[in-house]
C-alpha cells in the first residue's frame, strides 16, 4: 500500500484535499502487484458491472443519482473508452469501480469474483487522473518505481522495470530528472508509466490528457492506443472528448444522465447511433425531417439509407429524422451543379476551419447548417448545396432530444 504524506510527498496538484477519497486516489495511483486480490484460477472474464447505482446524499437537498444502474463488461485486454456530456455519471462509475465510491445497488466483480465491498487497494486496479498527481520531491524513476518498491520488488528488478516502462512511454534515459523540470505532456507520461508499472489488471484512466492542448493531446492520445495494446493493458478511460474515446477504445460506451444509451465499437457508433440524442452528442445536426421510404429516408436533400441498430430500433414504418453529419453537407459550383436535389440557398456565415472553408446556410424550413465550400464564399450570398448520404444517419424522430 503506497501512501501520501501531506507536506512531503503529496502529489503535485493534490494540494491539502477536501475529501478524503483524494487521498486514497493518490494512494491508489502507484497500486502494486501484491496488493491486487489473491492469484485466481477460474477463466479470465475480465470486469463485469451489473445494476450499479452510485447515489449521492446531501444534508437539506435532495439525493443525486449519478449512475442509474448500468451494466458493463470489459473483457480482458479490451479498452473501453466512457464518454459523455459533463455530469452524465463517468467518473462517478469510474470511482465506483476503483472503489473510491460507494455503491448504492448493484455490483463489480473481476474475473468472476465480486470486488464490491473489496477496499480501493485491495482490487489490483491502477488509476490515471487528469493531473498525474506525481510526488513532487521524487524524481522521475522514483515516481515510476515507488509502488514498485513498496511492494518489496528488489532493487535490480524494480530499476529494470523502471527503464522498461520509461522507453514504453518515450522517455529513456529521463529517470533521475526532478519531476518539476517536465513538460505537461512529460509529467502525463511519467504517470502512464508510474500506473503501469506493476502491471494491473485493469487500469482506470479518467481524462488522462484533458489538461494538455490540443496538439498534444493528439498525439498522446495515438500513443496512449498503442501502449495500451502493446502492454495488453485493460482499460475503463472515461472521456468526454469524442476523438480521444475513438481512436483509443475498442468499444465506447455513450452515457447520457447516468445510464448508457448505447455501447458499440467506434466505427459502428459513428454510423449508426440508436437515438437522436447520441447522435447529437456525437455532433449530428441539425435535425431534417424525413419521410420514411422502406429503407431510405427521404429528405429535401434527397435519400439517405437507414443502417444498422436503425432498421431494428425503426422496424418497418417508424418516423425519421436525419442527421447532418460534419461534412455531409457540400457547397457545388460551376459544373458540379446538378440540380436534383441540390439545394439553392443563402450563406448565413463563413469561415476558415482546419484548412477548410466552411460555411453556414439557411435551409427550407428555417435549420441552419454547416456546409463544406471550395473557396471563400461571401455572406449573403446564394449558393448550391449537395448532400452526401454517406455523411448523415437516419434516427427516430421520437426519443431522447439531445
Ligand atoms: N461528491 C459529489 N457530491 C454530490 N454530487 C456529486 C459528487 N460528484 C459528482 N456529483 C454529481 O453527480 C453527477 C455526475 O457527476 P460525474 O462527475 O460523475 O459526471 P462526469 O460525466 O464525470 O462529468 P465531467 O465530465 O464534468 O467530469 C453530477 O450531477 C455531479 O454534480
Amino acid at each position: 500500500m503506497v501512501s501520501a504524506r501531506p507536506g512531503t510527498d503529496r502529489p503535485t496538484s493534490d494540494p491539502a484535499p477536501a475529501d478524503p477519497a483524494a487521498d486514497r486516489v493518490a494512494a491508489a495511483a502507484p497500486s502494486s502487484p501484491s496488493a491486487g486480490p489473491p492469484p485466481h484460477d477460474g477463466p479470465r472474464t475480465g470486469l463485469a458491472v451489473r445494476g450499479l447505482v452510485v447515489r449521492y446524499e446531501g444534508p437539506g437537498r435532495a439525493g443525486t443519482t449519478a449512475v442509474a444502474g448500468v451494466d458493463l463488461d470489459v473483457g480482458v485486454g479490451e479498452v473501453v473508452a466512457l464518454l459523455g456530456p459533463s455530469g452524465s455519471g463517468k467518473s462517478s462509475l469510474l470511482r465506483a469501480v476503483a472503489g473510491l465510491e460507494p455503491v448504492a445497488a448493484g455490483a463489480v466483480t473481476w474475473d468472476g469474483r465480486d470486488v464490491t465491498g473489496v477496499p480501493v487497494h485491495r482490487r489490483g486496479f491502477g488509476l490515471m487522473f487528469q493531473d498525474g498527481q506525481l510526488f513532487p520531491h521524487r524524481s522521475v524513476a522514483g515516481n515510476v518505481g515507488y509502488g514498485l518498491a513498496t511492494a518489496g520488488l528488489r532493487r535490480a528488478a524494480r530499476d529494470a522495470r523502471v527503464a522498461e516502462l520509461l522507453e514504453l512511454v518515450g522517455l529513456a534515459g529521463y529517470g533521475p530528472r526532478a519531476v518539476s523540470t517536465l513538460s505537461g505532456g512529460q509529467a502525463q507520461r511519467v504517470a502512464l508509466a508510474r500506473s503501469l508499472a506493476p502491471a494491473p489488471q485493469l487500469l482506470l484512466l479518467d481524462e488522462p490528457l484533458s489538461a494538455l492542448d490540443r496538439g498534444l493531446r493528439e498525439r498522446l492520445t495515438g500513443e496512449l492506443h498503442d501502449i495500451l495494446r502493446r502492454t495488453g493493458t485493460t482499460a475503463l478511460y472515461v472521456t468526454h472528448d469524442h476523438d480521444e474515446a475513438f481512436t483509443v477504445a475498442d468499444r465506447v460506451a455513450v452515457m447520457i444522465d447516468g445510464r448508457f444509451a448505447q455501447v458499440d465499437r467506434p466505427g459502428r457508433l459513428w454510423r449508426a447511433p440508436v437515438d437522436r440524442a447520441v447522435a447529437a452528442f456525437l455532433g449530428y445536426g441539425p435535425f431534417l425531417p424525413a419521410e420514411r421510404r422502406g429503407d431510405v429516408a427521404a429528405t429535401v436533400l434527397g435519400e439517405v439509407p437507414v443502417r444498422g441498430k436503425g432498421r431494428a430500433v425503426l422496424g418497418e414504418s417508424g418516423a425519421v429524422v436525419v442527421g447532418l453529419g460534419p461534412g455531409a453537407l457540400q457547397v457545388v459550383t460551376g459544373e458540379g451543379w446538378a440540380g436534383g436535389h441540390d439545394l439553392e440557398v443563402p450563406v448565413a456565415a463563413s469561415r476558415f476551419v482546419r484548412g477548410r472553408t466552411e460555411v453556414d446556410v439557411e435551409l427550407p424550413g428555417g435549420l441552419r447548417a454547416s456546409a463544406v465550400a471550395p473557396g471563400a464564399v461571401e455572406v449573403g450570398s446564394l449558393v448550391q448545396v449537395r448532400l452526401d448520404p454517406d455523411g448523415a444517419v437516419v434516427v427516430p424522430a421520437e426519443g431522447p432530444a439531445s
